[in-house]
């Protein structure tokens, strides 16, 4: 199967696609829990539960340490402050992610960054890594009425992209840029060395599952 006659445009997923962030999310959590008083959480916690948003990887953490709800009223605004001040030092630009944005650059085909990531930090991080340059338009959870697994975002992306959803590939490492993209109707590119919520997503069918962005095929 081939969809190069009708690839006009590609849109990609954040944490877990173009940049680990896992060491972030540890970093900011384990502040955020010791200024609380509360005990931290593990890694591989941390990597199973990113994927829905920050809102809910901090709700979901207080609950599992034992929280009340209402905690999240202060948490939240921890949280936030953290991640501004660590935003991308405990964070890595995955190998084959340069030279495939190359690639995709020079078929001419204009790129966005959709995440669930709130969108300052995720045009932050961006910038951080350098990273910023390759792309139109970079929008976060926060910026329309709902996330991915929604298609929302996705059908708001490629209107901003001007393509049609069936000519715009998304690329992403977890179910939630698969459902989302199949709802949208986005042909889908999973990568699979990102965060999938414990979960193998070779499981999850796709047009292409690369180990690197630049083994993607065009043709
Ligand atoms: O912030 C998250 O929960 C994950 O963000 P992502 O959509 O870039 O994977
Ligand atoms: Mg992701």
């Amino acid at each position: 199967m081939t969809h190069s006659t009708s690839l006009q445009a590609c849109i990609l997923d954040l944490d877990g696609t173009l940049v680990d962030t896992l060491g972030d999310f540890v970093a900011v959590l384990g502040r955020v829990l010791s200024d609380l008083g509360l005990p931290p959480v593990t890694r591989d916690f941390i990597e199973r539960t990113i994927g829905k948003g920050s809102e809910h990887l901090v709700r979901t953490t207080l609950a599992h340490v034992g929280g009340a709800p209402a905690l999240f009223n202060r948490a939240w605004p921890l949280y936030q402050q953290h991640y501004a001040a660590l935003n991308g030092q405990h964070a890595a630009v995955y190998p084959g992610v340069i030279e495939g944005l190359e690639l995709l650059r020079s078929r001419g085909l204009p790129l966005a960054v959709l995440t669930n990531k709130p969108g300052a930090p995720a045009r932050e991080l961006l910038r951080r890594k350098g990273l910023n340059h390759y792309f139109s338009h970079v929008f976060g959870g926060d910026d329309f009425e709902r996330k991915k697994p929604d298609p929302l975002p996705l059908l708001k992306t490629c209107e901003a992209l001007g393509t049609a959803p069936s000519a715009t590939w998304m690329v992403g490492d977890s179910r939630n840029d698969a459902e989302a993209a199949n709802a949208a109707g986005c042909p889908l590119v999973l990568v699979t060395y990102g965060y999938n919520h414990g979960e193998d997503i070779r499981a999850v069918a796709a047009l292409q599952h690369v180990s690197r962005l630049d083994e993607v095929r065009l043709d």
